[in-house]
Parts: C-alpha cells; sequence; structure tokens
C-alpha cells in the first residue's frame, strides 16, 4: 500500500518533506498541499508533486477522502488547530516542533489523542533518529555509568532579526529539552537561566548568549550554551558524565585534511545539513505507522512535557538566575 500524504505549510521545512516523500523514501507519495500562502503550495506542487492536489485550506486538505495522514509543516502557531483536527479526522499526523506554541494547546492535544484511543501523532523531535545521538544513548545506558552531568551547546551562525530571546528556549532549545528527556530517560524539575554579557553580534532585541541549567528527578544537573550569533558554523555538542566514564556527541563525518602546515576539521553552516539523515529516518518511521493507522516516535506526551519545559525556561529567563520548578502531571497510559 503507497501511504497518501497531505502537506500542511510548503514553506522550507514542508517543501523539504515533501521532496523526502517523493524522491527519497519508499511506501508514500504527496497526493495534497496546502499553505496560508497559496503560491508557496502552487511552487511545491510544481518542483515536487505535479499529481497533488493544491487546497486552499488546511482543514479542507485534512477532511479531502484521498488523504491518509497528514504533515504539518506550517508555521508553530497554527499546529494545534491542525492537529486537533486530523486527529478528530481519525488520520495520522506528523506535526513539525513545536506540537503547540503554549502547554495547554499540547494538553489538548493529549487529551484528544487519549480520548481517541490510539497514538496518532509523532512530533518532529529528529534529533532522537540522528544516529550519533541513537550511539551517545547506547553509551549512557550500556558503558558510563549512571549519567551526573550533561555539558551541551547548541550554537547556530545567525539568526534574523524576528528571532527574540524566548525563540532561544521555544524554537531552539526545543530540542535539547526533548533529546535530554530521551537519552537520560528522565523529566526535568527545574530550570534557571544565566547570561553573560551580549555577544556583539546579537542584535537590539536578542540576549545571546544564553546558558539554561536544567535538573533532572534523578538528580543530573544539564547545563546547555545557547549562542545563536556563534558566526562560526552550526555546531552541536554534548558530553555525558556518567559514574564510570564520559561520552560525547560524535561530530559529523567530515574529511580531515592536513593542509598548509594545519590540520583542518570543516564545520557545517546549515541545521538541514547536520540532521538530513535523521529528518529521512523520523518520516521513515511516521510512513510505516501510519500506514498501520498509527504513529510511533515521538508523541503528543513529549510535546507536552517539551512545552511545559519550554514555559519554564521562558519564565526562568524572566527571572535571571532563579530556579523555576518544573512539574509534570501523570502520564496516560496511552503514552507508557
Ligand atoms: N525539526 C526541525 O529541525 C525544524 C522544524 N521547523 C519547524 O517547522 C515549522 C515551519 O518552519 P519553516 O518551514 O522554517 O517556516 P517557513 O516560514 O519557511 O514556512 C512556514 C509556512 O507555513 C505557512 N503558513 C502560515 N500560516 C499557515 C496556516 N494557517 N495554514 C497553512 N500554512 C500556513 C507559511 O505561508 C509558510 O509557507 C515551524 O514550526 C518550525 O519550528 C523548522 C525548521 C527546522
Ligand atoms: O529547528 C531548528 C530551527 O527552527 C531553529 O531556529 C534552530 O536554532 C535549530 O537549530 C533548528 O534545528
Amino acid at each position: 500500500m503507497t501511504l497518501k500524504i497531505g502537506v500542511i505549510g510548503t514553506g522550507m521545512i514542508g517543501r523539504d518533506h515533501t521532496r523526502r516523500i517523493q524522491q527519497v523514501l519508499a511506501g508514500a507519495e504527496v497526493v495534497a498541499l496546502s499553505d496560508y500562502n497559496p503560491d508557496a503550495a502552487r511552487a511545491v506542487q510544481a518542483d515536487l508533486a505535479p499529481a497533488a492536489t493544491v487546497y486552499e485550506k488546511g482543514e479542507d486538505l485534512i477532511a479531502a477522502p484521498e488523504v491518509d495522514a497528514i504533515l504539518v509543516c506550517s508555521t508553530g502557531a497554527t499546529h494545534e488547530a491542525y492537529v486537533l483536527a486530523a486527529i478528530a479526522a481519525g488520520k495520522p499526523c506528523f506535526c513539525e516542533k513545536p506540537l503547540a506554541t503554549t502547554a495547554d494547546g499540547a494538553r489538548r492535544i493529549v487529551d484528544a489523542e487519549v480520548a481517541h484511543g490510539t497514538r496518532l501523532v509523532q512530533v518532529g523531535f529528529m534529533r532522537r533518529y540522528d544516529a550519533g545521538y541513537v550511539a551517545l544513548k547506547e553509551a549512557v545506558q550500556t558503558r558510563t555509568g549512571a549519567p551526573i552531568m550533561v555539558h551541551a551547546a547548541h550554537r547556530n551562525p545567525t539568526v534574523p532579526e524576528q528571532y527574540l530571546t524566548p525563540m532561544a528556549i521555544h524554537d531552539t532549545l526545543i530540542h535539547e529539552i526533548d533529546v535530554f528527556r530521551w537519552l537520560l530517560d528522565d523529566d526535568y524539575v527545574s530550570a534557571r537561566v544565566l547570561f553573560p554579557r551580549k555577544a556583539d553580534r546579537a542584535h537590539a532585541r536578542l540576549r545571546d548568549p544564553q546558558v539554561v541549567v536544567l535538573e533532572t528527578a534523578k538528580g543530573v544537573l544539564i547545563d546547555v550554551e545557547i549562542f545563536v550569533n556563534c558566526h562560526y558554523g552550526y555546531d552541536i555538542q554534548c558530553e555525558v558524565v556518567g559514574e564510570d566514564g564520559i561520552a560525547r556527541l560524535p561530530e559529523p563525518m567530515a574529511i580531515q585534511m592536513r593542509l598548509g602546515a594545519t590540520l583542518q576539521n570543516p564545520i557545517l553552516t546549515d541545521w538541514k545539513d547536520r540532521f538530513v539523515a535523521s529528518y529521512d529516518v523520523e518520516l521513515n518511521d511516521f510512513i510505516k505507522a501510519a500506514t498501520r493507522g498509527t504513529a510511533a516516535g515521538p508523541s503528543s506526551w513529549d510535546g507536552y512535557a517539551a512545552a511545559i519545559t519550554s514555559d519554564a525556561c521562558v519564565a526562568a529567563q524572566d527571572a535571571e538566575g532563579t530556579t523555576v520548578a518544573i512539574t509534570l502531571p501523570a502520564r496516560p497510559a496511552l503514552y507508557d
């Protein structure tokens, strides 16, 4: 069976996921496209999915009988309504991060999915599918001994003027928030944010860099540097300190050069290149599960936990240096 997918939001990542389904992965095809800007949907149709129907409204795409499963790749604030509509239609739905822009919104999705009775939603936390993080998790489970600390960094070369201080949490740190819950099999209990002096390249309305300190229920302390004007490249670092040893996230594969009396290792500059393979694997997982009428991988519960943690981190930015508590309600059995 070929899974017939409708894509809502055909901007940068919606286009890229459409390319993936049409040109890289097996078992699915894009049969419908929709975007707030119909020209964007038509451009993706022309370039990648000539047989797809363009719908003016995302709701109509979700209801369309030829659509088996939905990809929500529109702007974050629109995710909640589309995911709820997909659940109401009983159709599997892959939702790019964030699941919703508020914890209350993510909770409404959890409640709707629990009422439906089976999983339908996968959240686009692709790092869980990255070969480096998968190897790191295995090392933490089998070799480092119980984790005590995590030191991490998320560095982007630059960000646009619209990227404001809370986005360092909602848009950027959200990947670490999810991947460390998964890596450590743990939940957060508190957050603190510290600001050093502002980098010269950071624009007026952005405090950059910042350091977020998260504490987990098992007592692990995680420090994450977020530096989105680091200039030199796109750089994701992670080191887990355990009872018996230390495990580091591997660097992306690259040719090392000995040239002109220097030893050179290139550093990537674009997050799309850093995680290109993991996007393929996460969507493949979605296609496999959606073909069976369900969803796997990062769940609505994970999206909700990330939203609660993000809200606490943003409160911690405002509280500058003060510890903000994080409380996760009891997890419904659907997500065990
Ligand atoms: N997993 C990851 O690493 C990444 C995830 N993302 C997430 O993907 C989502 C989209 O990001 P980008 O593609 O970078 O943004 P973008 O701005 O390039 O594309 C968003 C598209 O959504 C459309 N849109 C806006 N409102 C809409 C509505 N009500 N209905 C239908 N379409 C609507 C816009 O017209 C635009 O074409 C965001 O939630 C973002 O956080 C983005 C980049 C990386
Ligand atoms: O999701 C992403 C972007 O939206 C975000 O702006 C970047 O900071 C992240 O590195 C990237 O993975």
